[in-house]
This record gives structure tokens, C-alpha cells and sequence, in this order.
């Protein structure tokens, strides 16, 4: 049986949104710039543009936010709306499957409206080329007809701002990159912003905690507030039922070493790759496959669930020789590495038997 055998997409550090997710989100999304926790440098130059586009009574330019899952980009998405007064219609790339589903959306937009594009890298190719031509020129053809007989009818499009989302910037062709006048790259966050992060969204859940159980959560959130949220709920739980509610440091632990979320946000997964490397391996080199057979494991599984993370923290590289463990790894997990052997020294013969026989 694999030591993992859950669903990776189940797991409680997953950046990706799941069910219990999307329904507390709304209430937990901060709805004016104001209010939005860290990303200073995004939240400064995006300021500046709406501020400008409301002096000058104009649209926004249109927005990119890139950036990995749970960081913020739908939550600025509806935040660029409410700050400039506007409605906001939301759909998704992978909702576009023709070029006309876009027309219909583009064609029934009112001035000023937020157009919100999320996963805006896995639109079909006809509708970004449509794209294009609307962000540029306010302006679609609307193709009538099919076959030779089909004739192309220009369409004027009221003034609109296009907020475009993607986890996957290096996908997007370059014709409609350059089409957006502000990108804004979101980072992870800092683990004192994460803490505020849970301080909002403790007292917006009516949960009361402390600095201290704030912080425990931040610093095992993976620099995401998504998951912060979750494992905020997760730790509200166990306080609720085996103590009085209130959450310290203590219970934050105590509560995240039931759900196998260690210190640094590390879970199962994660450790049984770690360990394995450490302890079977003596820190690698080690090919992905061997290292995914002895974990009982997918290769994908380990390679795009457990090691992004790990590589971020530092605790594991990917070299052309296989996977290998950093020093940080064995001090994570407690062990000692094995010391390096010396150049030309005479390795000792072991003692297989061990000396004391018949003991
Ligand atoms: N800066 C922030 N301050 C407070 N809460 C935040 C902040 N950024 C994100 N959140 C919270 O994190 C959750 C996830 O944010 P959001 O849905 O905007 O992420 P996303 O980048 O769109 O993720 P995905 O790529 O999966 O669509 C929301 O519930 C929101 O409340
Ligand atoms: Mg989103």
C-alpha cells in the first residue's frame, strides 16, 4: 500500500482550491485595495493605474496577474472592479472553447465593465485571436455563414477592462502579452503577512487566537494564504472540540501534527520523499523513478506534487545525476549525513556480524 494513499489533490497544503474552499472564500476575500495584505509592489503600481484611469474618467488598462495558485488573483480581480465602481463578469479560459463564445461575452459587456479571465492561458487559439483585436480596438468580427459565403461583420465594443489570470505566464503568446498595459507578478508571501492574513480571516470566522497561534499557522502555510486559511479552519476544529476554542501556539501544533502538517508545512508526501532520499539513499544521488518505487509513489506524483515545494524551501535539488538532498534536509528531519569519505583513504572493513558475538 503506498504510505500516501490519498488523493494528492485532497491534500491540506495543496495550493489549488478545493470544494470547502470556494464556498468560504467569498466571505474570506478582502474587497478593497486597502484591505489586501502584502504584495506591495503589485498593490502600489496597481493603485497607481486605477487612481490615474479614475482621474482621467477612463477604463483601466487591461491587467495580467500572474502567479502560482491561492495568492491572491481572483481576490484582485474583483478588487480592481469595486475600486473602480464597475460590474465584473467572470468566466475562464478552458469556458471558451469557440471563438463565438467569447463574441457572445464580449458583445453583451457594458462600459467600464471588468471582463475577468481566469486560466487565461488555455484559451482556444480562434477565441485569442479574437482576444486581441477586442483588447486592442474595442472591436470584434463576428463571423456570419459558414464556408465561402461567410461574411465577416465588424462589431464596436464599449470601453472594458480585460483582468487576465494565469498560474503559467511563459505560456502565453507574446502578441497577448503585450496587449495587457500592467502585469502584475504575485509573489509568496512573508511569513509575518501570512500572520496578519490569519488574524483577518480569525476574526472574520469569529475564532479568537493568539500572536503566537497566528504565527504557528503562517509559518507552516507555504507561503500562501489559501492554505493558510484552510489549516486556520483545520486548527479552529480541534480547538473547538478538545479545548476551549481559543487558539494558541500549543493547540495550533498540537492540532497541525494531527493533520501531519510539520513546522515548515511539510506533509506526509513530502517527508516520505525527504526520508527516503535521506535515510535509503543517503541524501543521492538518486534517479526520480527509484526514489518515486521507494516512496510507492508515481514519478509525476513526486516530481510536480511533493518536489516544487521542497525544491523552494531548499531542501532537495534536481541535478543531472538524480535527485539530491541539501543540508537543510538532514537538519529538518533530525539526521545526521553520513560523513564524506576521504579521497584515497582506506574505507574500514565493517563489521558485518557485529564484534560482540555470542553475547
Ligand atoms: N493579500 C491577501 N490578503 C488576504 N487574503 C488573501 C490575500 N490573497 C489571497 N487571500 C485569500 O486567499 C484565498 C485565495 O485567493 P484567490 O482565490 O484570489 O487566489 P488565486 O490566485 O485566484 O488562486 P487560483 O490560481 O487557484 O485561482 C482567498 O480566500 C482570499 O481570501
Ligand atoms: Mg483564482
Amino acid at each position: 500500500m503506498s504510505p500516501y494513499d490519498s488523493d494528492p489533490a485532497d491534500r491540506l497544503v495543496t495550493a489549488a482550491a478545493d470544494g470547502e474552499d470556494q464556498a468560504v472564500e467569498a466571505a474570506l476575500r478582502p474587497k478593497l485595495l486597502d484591505e489586501f495584505i502584502g504584495q506591495e509592489r503589485v498593490r502600489e503600481q496597481l493603485s497607481l493605474v486605477l487612481q490615474a484611469a479614475r482621474k482621467r474618467g477612463a477604463t483601466p488598462d487591461h491587467v495580467l496577474l500572474s502567479g502560482p495558485p491561492g495568492l491572491g488573483k481572483t481576490t484582485l480581480s474583483m478588487i480592481i472592479a469595486a475600486e473602480m465602481n464597475a460590474p465584473i463578469r467572470i468566466t475562464s479560459g478552458p469556458a471558451i472553447q469557440h471563438a463565438g463564445d467569447l463574441a457572445a461575452i464580449l458583445s453583451s459587456l457594458t462600459e467600464g465593465e471588468v471582463l475577468f479571465l481566469d486560466e487565461i492561458h488555455r484559451m482556444s487559439r480562434p477565441a485569442e485571436e479574437m482576444l486581441y483585436m477586442a483588447m486592442e480596438d474595442f472591436r470584434v468580427d463576428v463571423i456570419v455563414g459558414k464556408g465561402p459565403g461567410a461574411t465577416a461583420i465588424p462589431l464596436e465594443l464599449p470601453p472594458f477592462t480585460l483582468v487576465g489570470a494565469t498560474t503559467r505566464a511563459g505560456l502565453l503568446p507574446p502578441p497577448l502579452r503585450d496587449r495587457f498595459g500592467f502585469t502584475g507578478h504575485m509573489e509568496f508571501y512573508a511569513p509575518a503577512e501570512l500572520e496578519r492574513v490569519v488574524h483577518r480571516s480569525a476574526s472574520l470566522l469569529d475564532v479568537e487566537i493568539d500572536p503566537a497561534g497566528a504565527g504557528e499557522i503562517a509559518g507552516r502555510s507555504r507561503g500562501t494564504p489559501r492554505i493558510a486559511n484552510r489549516l486556520l479552519r483545520r486548527v479552529r476544529d480541534y480547538a473547538q472540540v478538545r479545548h476551549d476554542g481559543v487558539v494558541t501556539r500549543e493547540i495550533a501544533a498540537q492540532a497541525l501534527k494531527v493533520y501531519e502538517v510539520d513546522a515548515r508545512g511539510l506533509d506526509r508526501l513530502d517527508r516520505a520523499v525527504l526520508d527516503a532520499l535521506l535515510r535509503l539513499f543517503g541524501g543521492g544521488p538518486v534517479g526520480l523513478s527509484t526514489l518515486a518505487v521507494a516512496v510507492g509513489e508515481e514519478a509525476e506524483t513526486v516530481e510536480e506534487v511533493a518536489e516544487p515545494f521542497l525544491v523552494r524551501e531548499g531542501l532537495l535539488a534536481r541535478t543531472p545525476r538524480g535527485r539530491i538532498a541539501t543540508a537543510a534536509a538532514w537538519q529538518h528531519l533530525g539526521l545526521t549525513p553520513p560523513v564524506q569519505p576521504v579521497r584515497g583513504a582506506v574505507p574500514a572493513q565493517p563489521d558485518l556480524f557485529g564484534g560482540a558475538a555470542g553475547s
